[in-house]
């Protein structure tokens, strides 16, 4: 089977591809990949040289680059996963977001429709996909797989765009597909930018820890192996044309989680109690910024045994410890195309 991974090198990305290659020895793993700031070769340096594994450097915005390599490579699958994925980034940049998420994602669409013909047996494109666009919750309440799509960043309407162009692509042309809606992911690999990474970082470097806001914000957390887990189970065995919603039953107030992290990272640093929660500075709010994520994952559970494997806790201990002995990882993603944008947009 040749499955096509788009944005292996990315965060999420990278660890579908390791399960994958390392599990599925039988597969030929193709992982395409623009390499833009947040993609990194590094992610897969243990499984490079695996007989089942290839990388191709081409942009899903090229539309004649990904046309020829279905035809060349003849992909029996796709595994979607190449996304601008930041939502602050989307607010200052919002065309580069549908440029990739929904131009990106027809261009693969329209390639695999073009490759198959109709003849989709044994076929299957999957599309990864967010909570994000379902809006946000109020104080009470889960996002379900029906829940109606109401997104709110330029990020989460490019995300929703694209899960409906998938749906559209079902219903007109039969095009076999499954879709996931994940919830915040944290973990090895991820660009300091997101929330997690960003504060263990600025932690390392004791500069300011920037909450949006009063901090009020809750997100459903979820291990990113974890996910790639629920990813594996969504491929092989999610129905045809089915939503699955993954997440962690792990609400935090963004607030408390980064009081938990600064404990956390003060213990591993040997510093004096407190320390670390000195940095967190209160700073003007995300524009739009979505009060509440929270998944019910009971679908998956009850449909595909699917829960997950990791506690919040150990989760966050494990994903601490590789920040703090990857250094140079660190370093090397902040040292060119990194920008923080709290400083650059928001101070
Ligand atoms: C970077 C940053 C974030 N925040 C707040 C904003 C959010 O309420 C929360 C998490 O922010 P982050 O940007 O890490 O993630 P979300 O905006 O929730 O979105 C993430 O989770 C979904 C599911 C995706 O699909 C996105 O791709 C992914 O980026 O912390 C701060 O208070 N300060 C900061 O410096």
């Amino acid at each position: 089977m040749k499955i096509l991974i788009t944005g292996g090198a990315g965060f999420i990305g990278s660890h579908v591809v390791r399960l994958f290659v390392k599990k599925y020895p039988d597969y030929q793993i193709y992982n395409l990949d623009a390499l833009t700031y947040a993609g990194n070769l590094e992610n897969l340096k243990d499984i490079e040289k695996e007989p089942n594994y290839a990388f191709i450097k081409v942009d899903i915005t090229d539309e004649h680059a990904i046309s020829e390599l279905f035809k060349t490579y003849k992909f029996d699958n796709v595994i979607h996963l190449a996304a601008e994925s930041h939502v602050d980034r989307s607010i200052t940049d919002p065309l580069s977001f549908v440029k990739t998420n929904v131009i990106g994602t027809l261009n693969l669409l329209n390639a695999f429709k073009e490759l198959w013909k109709g003849d989709f047996e044994g076929k299957r494109f999957y599309h990864i996909s967010t909570d994000e666009v379902y809006g946000t919750l109020g104080e009470t309440g889960l996002f379900t797989e029906t829940t109606s799509y109401d997104p709110n960043s330029p990020y989460s309407a490019s995300k929703a765009s694209s899960d409906h162009f998938v749906r559209a692509y079902g219903e007109t042309y039969g095009l076999p597909f499954v879709i996931s809606n994940c919830s915040n992911n944290y973990g090895q690999n991820q660009f300091p930018e997101k929330l997690i990474p960003l504060f263990i970082n600025n932690i390392i470097n004791k500069t300011p820890l920037p909450v949006y806001g009063d901090g009020n914000y809750t997100r459903d957390w979820l291990y990113v192996v974890d996910h790639a887990i629920a990813i594996d189970l969504v491929f092989h065995k999610g129905k045809n044309a089915e939503t699955y919603n993954i997440g962690g039953f792990n609400e935090w107030k963004n607030i408390d989680l980064v009081k938990e992290l600064c404990k956390q990272m003060d213990a591993k640093l040997g510093n004096p109690e407190g320390t670390s929660e000195q940095l967190i500075t209160f700073v003007k709010d995300r524009p739009g910024h979505d009060l509440r994520y929270a998944i019910d994952a009971s679908k998956i559970n009850k449909e595909l045994g699917w829960s997950p494997s990791v506690t919040f806790q150990e989760g966050l201990k494990i994903t601490i410890d590789w920040y703090l002995s990857n250094a140079n990882w660190l370093k090397s993603v902040t040292s060119g195309a990194y920008q923080n944008y709290y400083e650059k947009q928001y101070s």
